[in-house]
C-alpha cells in the first residue's frame, strides 16, 4: 500500500539519501539535547531562543515560501501566474483574517494557534511516515489520524505537561501583543488536575496507537519500531528539553526539513537529484526559489510590528511577533499542505 501513498515512488537509493539526510539528523540532534537536560541542565533564555530566531532564515519560514510553487507541482503541473496568483490570494485572504482575529480574541486566536500547528506538525510526520520510514502497518483511516493526534501532541500538548509554566509565559506573551490581562480565563488549562487528566488521555492515546501499530505490523518491524522509537524519542524530548528551545529545534530539523524534501520530490529535477543520492543539490535548488518569499515574509514581520498595539521590548516579546506571523502564515500553508495531502493519496 506504502507505493501508492506519497505520491512518488521513491527508490531504495532515495529513500537511504533521505534517511541518511533527513531522519537520521533529525535523530541525532534530538538525542543530542535530550541527555544534557536529562542530566539537569540548564541555559539562558537568550539562548534557548536561538534557534527559532534561526528559523526565520533557514529551514522554518523557508519551508513554507514556497507554497506558490507547490499546488500546480504536486498536481503534475509548472507553476503558472494564475496558480501561484490564487495561492497568494488564498494567503491574503485566511492570513488577513487571522489577523483581525488576533486583534479582536486573542485567546481564541492563540487556542486555534496550537490546535492547527497541533494537526499540522501531526500531519507532517504522517508523511514522513508514509513515503519514508514505509510504514505500512498505519493502513487504515483511524490509524493515520491517531497518528496525526499523536504526532502533533508530542509539540503542543507535552510541553503544557511539562514545563506549565513555560507555557503560560510563551502564552501571555503572545496574547498580551494585543490585550492585558488577556489570559485570566485559562488559569483552568495549567492546573495540575487538568494536566494529568489530559497525561493520562494522551499516553493512554500513545499506548492504543503503538499497540494498534504493532499487531497491524507484518514480518518486518523496521518501520513500526521507527515510528514507536520516534514516538518515544519525542515525549522525552519534549518532557525534559525547555520549550521555546525544543520547539524551535523541533519546527526546524524535524517538521521543516521532512516537508521541504517532500517538496523537493516533486519536480522532476529535483526529484532525479535526490533518487541518485544527490540531496544536497536538490536542496539547494530549493534554497534558491524560497529566497524571494523568505525575504518577504521578513518584510511582513516588519509590518506586523508597527501594527501590534502592545509593542514588547523584551526577547520574548520578539519572538511573540515573530510567532504571530507564523500563525498568520501557518492558516494558508495548512490549506495547501491538505490539498497535497489529498492529491498525494495521504489519506487513502
Ligand atoms: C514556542 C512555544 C510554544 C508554541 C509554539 C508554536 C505554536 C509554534 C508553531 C509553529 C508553526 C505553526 C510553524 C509552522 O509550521 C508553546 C507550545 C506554547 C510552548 C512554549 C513554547
Ligand atoms: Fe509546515
Amino acid at each position: 500500500m506504502s507505493e501508492s501513498v506519497p505520491g512518488v515512488d521513491l527508490t531504495a537509493g532515495a529513500r537511504d539519501a533521505i534517511a541518511s539526510g533527513v531522519l537520521w539528523p533529525g535523530w541525532l540532534v534530538t538525542v543530542a539535547l535530550v541527555v544534557p537536560f536529562l542530566l539537569g541542565a540548564s541555559v539562558p533564555l537568550w539562548v534557548q531562543a536561538v534557534p527559532l530566531a534561526v528559523s526565520a532564515l533557514v529551514l522554518g519560514l523557508p519551508h513554507g515560501a514556497v507554497d506558490h510553487l507547490a499546488l500546480p507541482r504536486v498536481r503534475g503541473r509548472r507553476p503558472t501566474w494564475r496558480a501561484m496568483g490564487a495561492v497568494g490570494l488564498l494567503y491574503l485572504v485566511c492570513g488577513l483574517a487571522y489577523g483581525v482575529v488576533w486583534y479582536v480574541a486573542p485567546v481564541v486566536a492563540f487556542a486555534g494557534f496550537i490546535l492547527l500547528t497541533w494537526f499540522h506538525w501531526g500531519q507532517g510526520d504522517l508523511y514522513a511516515l508514509l513515503a519514508f520510514a514505509r510504514v505500512e502497518a498505519l493502513e487504515s483511516r483511524l490509524q493515520r489520524a491517531l497518528a496525526v493526534v499523536v504526532r502533533g501532541g508530542l509539540p503542543m500538548l507535552v510541553p503544557l505537561l511539562a514545563f506549565p509554566d513555560w507555557y503560560r509565559r510563551v502564552a501571555l506573551a503572545l496574547t498580551s501583543l494585543f490585550e492585558a490581562d488577556s489570559l485570566a480565563g485559562l488559569t483552568w488549562l495549567f492546573r495540575v488536575e487538568t494536566r494529568l487528566a489530559l497525561g493520562a488521555a494522551y499516553g493512554l492515546l500513545i499506548a492504543g496507537y503503538l499497540a494498534l501499530g504493532y499487531v497491524r505490523t507484518g514480518s518486518d518491524r523496521t518501520p513500526w519500531l521507527i515510528d514507536a522509537g520516534e514516538t518515544l524519542l519525542l515525549a522525552v524530548y519534549f518532557a525534559v528539553v525547555p520549550p521555546l528551545l525544543a520547539i524551535g529545534v523541533y519546527f526546524c530539523v524535524w517538521h521543516s526539513l521532512r516537508h521541504i524534501v517532500r517538496l523537493v520530490l516533486l519536480p522532476r529535477r529535483t526529484r532525479d537529484a535526490v533518487r541518485t543520492g544527490r540531496l544536497w543539490s536538490a536542496l539547494g535548488r530549493f534554497a534558491v526559489e524560497a529566497t524571494p518569499l523568505t525575504l518577504a515574509a521578513l518584510a511582513l514581520l516588519g509590518g506586523l510590528w508597527l501594527f501590534v498595539p502592545r509593542r514588547p521590548g523584551d526577547v520574548l516579546g520578539l519572538l511573540a511577533v515573530y510567532l504571530v506571523l507564523i500563525a498568520m502564515l501557518t492558516l494558508p500553508h495548512v490549506a495547501v499542505v491538505t490539498w497535497m495531502d489529498r492529491e498525494q493519496a495521504v489519506w487513502g
